[in-house]
């Protein structure tokens, strides 16, 4: 690892992005002891950082720009004109290092949906193959069974990847109320969410190294461990600026050559690439770097004054992004949450326990449920999806009327998810503060199939100047609309034993929020990014607005292409990260040709 030493030499690979996806796939490809790689990283190592390594610190290294991009969002009209802030990983590891642990997987019919898109190969038995090679699962032992006591299915987990899971040994009084009210209103327990079957609830795992409980990421499963490999070289506070091709003639297909990149000093530097570019920069700054090197929609370059090389109509488009609300309630008697970490002598103490692999320290969120609208409330799920069915721009965008078809197919289906409700132990929401001594549960509401679809794109050629972010949160009614019934029904959850009896009041937004309008302007103003955008490099059929084909190459490109969570085409149910593996590990057999 170093910073100025590899001007002009050249490498078999060079990837852009030491993110998530990015390192895993260096890793992958260095097996290969014939085969050289380069990784150019915009942040910093930041190797052995408490910040990253230690659990149950949630969000403590926001804004701060070792750590996080915190990108903003242009006004959302439908969110009361609000910019959100979207926080994503910086420096090695990406936004692994950033992430709250929670390591899930999505449904198979989400998965097969990507296939049916367009995409062969791309369905849940290479899924599951994949996933299983990048983890390692521990499963509980005493003490940690007795304080969670769990049940796994062995055969749907890893037992040799780099990424290593297990369940947090922190016990959860909410995840006893949450879970307890669940089952009391019907919803069935899984006993292992991981087999593409989420429709329910469960106890989640957590991407944590029960050897010291400490995070297992990108940096430490993937890179730490081939560090010293001679045919691995990471340079890091290198900000790719553009990807250089050779000159194509008429419509012949780009050639990469290298990439441009910038040192923190402003110094421009080159790198050249011997068999191919590969962009691993995540979903926000990937539309940026190819429009930067002249590959995207023309109306788009021509207002920042790039050339167009290539013209890609999808580049930058079909953005999707879950987006939560949380709902605030004080815990009768004040049983142990994150929120005794605001003590700052209680803070020490759970920092000293964590050494001995003990205490609060070790805190995870694991109380899951996924279930359908139709359970939530019958009656209006029947008129909310017979309302969006009605209201869909079918042929407006290419691509589009075929991925509404398959999330109404999935809307219709009683066995599939629409709604996710997380307990968050601990006060998540902002409009109120916590009162010292009192301890909260929040109930985050996500929604996983947006019908709304934003952009990405560069707003100048300024490398360092972050991309124009629009999200077109709520665009499409039933986005909001879900919303609604997901906080209806996390109401009618605190009204259900334990929970009830579980909780004093609802802090947040409080009792007084009843009418539809109030909870609509509540969700408006407080909703926020669930950190899992895809979509801005889709992988769909180029006349779709498809950016990548099912081999991850750059539509009219013989050697660029895209590893990361941006070319997911459809949303899933789901948490990214561990998807983000499957797609670097699948992308290391294409490109070794052992798929
Ligand atoms: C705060 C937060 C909480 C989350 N919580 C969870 C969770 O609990 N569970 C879960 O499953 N998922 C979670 N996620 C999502 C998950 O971590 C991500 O979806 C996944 O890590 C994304 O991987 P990626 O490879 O696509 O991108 P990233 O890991 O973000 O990698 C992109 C990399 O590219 C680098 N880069 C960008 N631009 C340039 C450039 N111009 N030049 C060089 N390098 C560049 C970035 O610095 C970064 O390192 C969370 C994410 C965040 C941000």
């Amino acid at each position: 690892m170093g910073s100025t030493s590899i001007d002009d030499s050249e490498f078999d690979f060079v990837i852009i992005g030491g993110g998530t996806a990015g390192l895993a796939l260096a890793s992958r490809l260095t097996e290969d002891k014939a085969v050289t790689v380069v990784v150019l990283e915009a942040g910093e190592a930041n190797i052995g950082a408490p910040e990253i390594l230690v659990p149950g610190q949630f969000g403590g290294s926001f804004m701060n720009p070792k750590f996080d991009w915190a990108f903003t969002t242009v006004k959302q009209k439908f969110s009361n004109d609000r910019e959100l802030v979207w926080n994503r990983g910086k420096g090695l590891g990406g936004s692994s290092a950033l992430n709250f642990y929670a390591w899930t997987k999505p449904p198979a019919e989400d998965v097969d949906a990507i296939e049916k898109l367009g995409n062969p190969g791309w369905n849940w038995a290479e899924y599951i193959k994949y996933s299983k090679r990048s983890e390692t699962f521990h499963p509980p032992t005493s003490p940690s069974l007795d304080a969670v006591p769990q049940e796994w299915d062995a055969s749907l987990r890893g037992s040799s990847g780099p990424i290593q899971t297990t369940i947090p040994f922190h016990h959860h009084t909410i995840d006893d109320m949450f879970l307890g009210a669940m089952g009391n209103l019907g919803f069935e327990r899984l006993k292992d969410p991981y087999g593409g079957n989420i429709t329910g609830t469960w106890i989640a795992n957590a991407n944590l190294d029960p050897k010291d409980w400490t995070r297992s990421y990108a940096t430490t499963g993937y890179f730490l461990p081939v560090r010293d490999r001679p045919n691995l070289t990471v340079l890091t506070e290198a900000t790719v600026a553009r990807i250089v091709f050779d000159d194509a003639e008429g419509d012949a297909p780009l050639t990469a050559r290298g990439v441009e990149y910038m040192l923190k000093d402003g110094g421009k530097r080159r790198v050249n690439a011997r068999k191919e570019v590969i962009l691993s920069a995540g979903t926000v700054k990937n539309p940026q770097i190819l429009e930067l090197s002249g590959i995207g929609r023309p109306e788009v370059l021509s207002k920042i004054g790039v050339e167009t090389k290539l013209e890609l109509m999808g580049v930058g488009e079909n953005v999707q992004e879950h987006s939560f609300i949380g709902m605030s309630y004080e815990l009768a008697g004040s049983p142990p949450t994150h929120d005794l970490m605001r003590d700052p002598e209680y803070a020490a103490e759970a920092r000293k326990l964590h050494a001995q692999g003990l205490g609060p320290q070790g805190v995870g969120i694991t109380g899951f449920s996924y279930f359908p609208l139709s359970s939530a409330n019958p009656q209006e799920a029947v008129r909310l999806i017979d309302g969006v069915a009605a209201s869909l721009p079918q042929d407006k965008v290419p691509g589009l009327k075929e991925q509404f078809e398959l999330q109404m197919a999935a809307l219709r289906d009683e066995k599939l998810p629409d709604l996710e409700l997380v307990g968050f132990p601990g006060l998540m929401t902002a409009l109120t503060a916590p009162e010292p001594g009192k301890t909260y549960v929040t109930m985050l509401s996500v929604l996983n199939h947006p019908f709304s679809r934003g952009t990405i794109h560069a707003k100048s050629t300024d490398p360092f100047d972050n991309p124009e972010i629009d999200p077109h949160y709520f665009e499409n009614d039933f986005d909001l609309e879900n919303l609604v019934q997901h906080f209806k029904f996390t109401r009618k959850l605190a009204q259900t034993e334990p929970f009830k009896s579980g909780v004093v009041v609802e802090t947040c937004p409080g009792p007084g929020c009843t009418s539809d309008e109030a909870i609509r302007d509540y969700i408006k103003n407080t909703h926020t990014t669930t950190w899992h955008t895809v979509g801005s490099c889709s992988m769909l059929p180029k006349e779709k607005q498809g950016v990548v084909d099912p081999e991850l190459k750059v539509y009219g490109t013989t050697n660029l292409r895209i590893v990361d969570i941006s070319i997911i085409p459809l949303h899933i149910a789901a948490h990214t990260h561990a998807t983000a593996y499957v797609i670097a590990e699948k992308a290391a057999d294409i490109i070794r040709g052992r798929k």
